[in-house]
């Protein structure tokens, strides 16, 4: 957790994301299961566990209730009455809730195109850039990386090695101001006709007021460099996160003006559900997904896909 004060819902989520993935499947198999599709029946019971199911894949209050109602009210109008036509319906519901999420990010508009990434410690920034990086290298656009990250010594070490990886170069100094960092970069890449200059800046929680000012004036100073600059300010969080994913969009996106998202770590055992409740209360687009550790596990987000795979 991030040090946000929980209230009474987030307590409830805070309590069910204690049970395991393996359970939320117990509960999926047991309604939605082959072998129930002519024994199971649409009742009061079957919504309850399909309610504790979305809470427990980090869906949220909001979210769940609005998917639930808009099930009740199509499985009647459908006049459905086995579980496995509910889950259809739901499916076609979280699609419907998520496909405002689904957006690509277009690159070529703004020369160079800056992208200022943020986020809190370890939700995987230097991690996605470095996909990032190579998805755009694949794509033909020439990448340059600012390392506005000037605290921590290992984030330019770790950035200087995706930038060696993807052979393409990097602004890095070594206790700088990461403002004047993000400056002599957007310059560069101005001056050195780049397509997009990605700038990874340091983890910090929106607690931390000082780090968020800071924040701020990057996006300030990159604008100095640029009139028109950042184009794109993004936003990564980890998909393990729950709940809390949605207090960060939020305290980013307030900071900041955010333009889209990068959701990792939903390889694993990330539940995602908080997608649901982003699409809910903050919809702000989902251009990539985290799937790994390496280079190419970056895709983009489809919003069919995800809810299929949600729904196990
Ligand atoms: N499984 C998995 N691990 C990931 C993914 N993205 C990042 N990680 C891992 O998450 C950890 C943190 O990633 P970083 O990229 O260092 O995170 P960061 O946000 O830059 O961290 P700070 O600079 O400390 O704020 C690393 O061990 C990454 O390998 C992902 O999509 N899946």
């Amino acid at each position: 957790m991030n040090g946000f004060p929980l209230d009474a819902d987030e307590r409830l989520i805070a309590r069910l994301r204690q049970v395991t993935a393996a359970q939320v499947q117990q509960v999926a198999a047991k309604y939605f299961g082959d072998d129930q599709l002519t024994g199971g029946q649409i009742d009061e019971a079957f919504y309850e566990e399909l309610e504790t199911a979305l809470l427990m894949a980090d869906t949220g209050v909001k979210a769940t209730q609005a998917l639930l109602d808009e099930v009740r009210r199509r499985v009647k109008e459908s006049g459905a009455t086995r579980p496995v036509q509910a889950k259809n319906i739901l499916a076609d519901s979280l699609t419907r809730l998520l496909k405002p999420l689904e957006r690509p990010l277009v690159i070529g508009e703004h020369q160079p195109t800056v992208i200022m990434v943020a986020g809190v410690n370890g939700a995987g920034k230097t991690t996605s850039i470095g996909k990032l990086t190579k998805h755009l290298a694949d794509a033909g656009e020439t990448v340059l990386l600012a390392a506005a990250d000037t605290f921590r010594a290992a984030a330019r070490e770790q950035l200087a090695i995706w930038a060696d990886r993807n052979t393409v170069e990097i602004v890095s100094q070594a206790g700088g101001d990461p403002a004047a960092v993000s400056f002599d970069a957007v310059s560069a890449g101005r001056a050195r006709g780049k397509d997009v200059v990605l700038v990874d800046t340091a983890g910090r929680l929106p607690t931390q007021l000082h780090l968020m000012e800071e924040l701020r004036k990057i996006k300030r100073v990159v604008q100095k460099a640029d009139a028109s600059a950042p184009h794109e300010v993004l936003l990564v969080i980890d998909g393990n996160t729950g709940q809390n994913a949605l207090a960060q969009v939020k305290a980013f996106d307030e900071a900041l003006g955010l333009t889209g998202l990068i959701v990792t770590k939903l390889d694993g055992t990330a539940k995602g559900g908080v997608l649901a409740a982003i699409a809910q209360e903050k919809p702000i687009p989902v251009y990539f997904i985290g799937v790994g550790e390496k280079l190419e596990d970056l895709e983009t987000f489809s919003a069919r896909e995800f809810a299929l795979a949600l729904l196990g």
